[in-house]
């Protein structure tokens, strides 16, 4: 595999932008890459995935989607991520093999959640017949226990993974287990794989743990006050770090009130990057006018640490 620059700081969880009568709306995705790197300063993106409603798309959608990434974000952006995800393995490969065919510059998968595995065994076997279909791209196992029901614990899944899957590259871990996070961090000596957090309301504390990233639905809307964290971080200037972490935290707990998911972060988008994001489609529905108006008056009406 060609040596690639190592994936951290933070990656978009894009959205599928849709026209109002439910069909993906391509030609903005051009413009949304130049938005997410001008405006937010974030550079890795992570497409067909929860935000972006993946299982909710055809695999021709998903691959039209894979595609118009990877070709706008092309001299752009430094990492587009493609979800391969599905139920069931033959559509999980077909993507898998689309992805490695346009260029892109990593795969991830969840667990099955139909079916689900119960065992470490069954879920490496189901991942490593989807990695070996793009055997030049670097592997993400997606873990998001919240949404799959699958909780098989990661430090588990890492023992002996190099051997089963090659490409493995690392983890998006989207779940508040930070014990499970630390302990994957901690056996990582090597530093060979990387750990991307995917619950934005705590990247604080997954930092702490030594996460190398993030990825996240957030980062559209808020990336560059959460590179501030990064970089407050990094310094260290743990007091700003947390500033910046109590206020989107702010905003989160905010909105998750109001009922926050998807939908609302389609709309969240909207308003504030000004590129139409569309509605989402079912079984999810669109956020009311008054989720929209309550949702932008408190994100003006935080003061952030920088002044803006
Ligand atoms: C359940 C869920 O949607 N989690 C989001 C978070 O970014 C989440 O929106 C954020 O932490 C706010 O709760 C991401 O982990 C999902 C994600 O990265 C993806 O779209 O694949």
């Amino acid at each position: 595999m060609t040596p690639r620059k190592k994936l951290k700081g933070l990656v978009a969880a894009t959205i599928t932008p849709m026209t109002p009568d439910g069909k993906i709306n391509l030609p903005v995705i051009g413009q949304y890459v130049d938005y997410l790197v001008n405006e937010q300063n974030v550079k890795n993106v992570f497409v067909n995935g929860t935000t972006g409603e993946g299982l909710s798309l055809s695999i021709q959608e998903r691959k039209q989607l894979a595609d118009e990434w990877v070709c706008q974000g092309k001299d752009k952006l430094d990492h587009v991520i493609i979800h391969v995800g599905a139920l069931n393995l033959p559509e999980c490969q077909e993507l898998a093999r689309h992805a490695a065919a346009i260029g892109a510059g990593g795969i991830a998968v969840i667990a099955p959640f139909f079916f689900k595995p119960t065992k470490k065994d069954e879920l490496v076997a189901f991942l490593q017949k989807v990695a070996s279909e793009a055997p030049e791209v670097p592997f993400y196992y997606y873990h998001i226990p919240p949404l799959t029901g699958v909780k098989i614990r990661v430090e588990e899944l890492l023992d002996g993974i190099k051997a089963q899957i090659p490409t493995f590259q690392g983890v998006k871990f989207s779940d508040t287990d930070l014990l499970d996070l630390a302990q994957c961090i901690n056996k990582n000596e090597t530093g060979e794989f990387e750990f991307l957090y995917g619950v934005d309301e705590q990247l604080l504390g997954a930092l702490a743990v030594g996460a190398n990233g993030a990825v996240g639905s957030t980062y559209n809307y808020l990336g560059r006050q959460t590179n501030l964290m990064l970089q407050a971080f990094a310094k260290p200037d743990f007091a700003l770090a947390q500033q910046y972490q109590f206020l989107t935290g702010e905003f989160l707990n905010f909105v998750i009130k109001l009922g926050f998911g998807v939908a609302q972060t389609k709309a969240v988008m909207t308003s504030v990057s000004g590129i139409p994001m569309g509605p989402p489609r079912l079984p999810l529905v669109g956020a009311s006018s008054e989720f929209i108006i309550k949702a932008k008056a408190k994100l003006d009406s935080i003061v952030w640490p920088d002044g803006h």
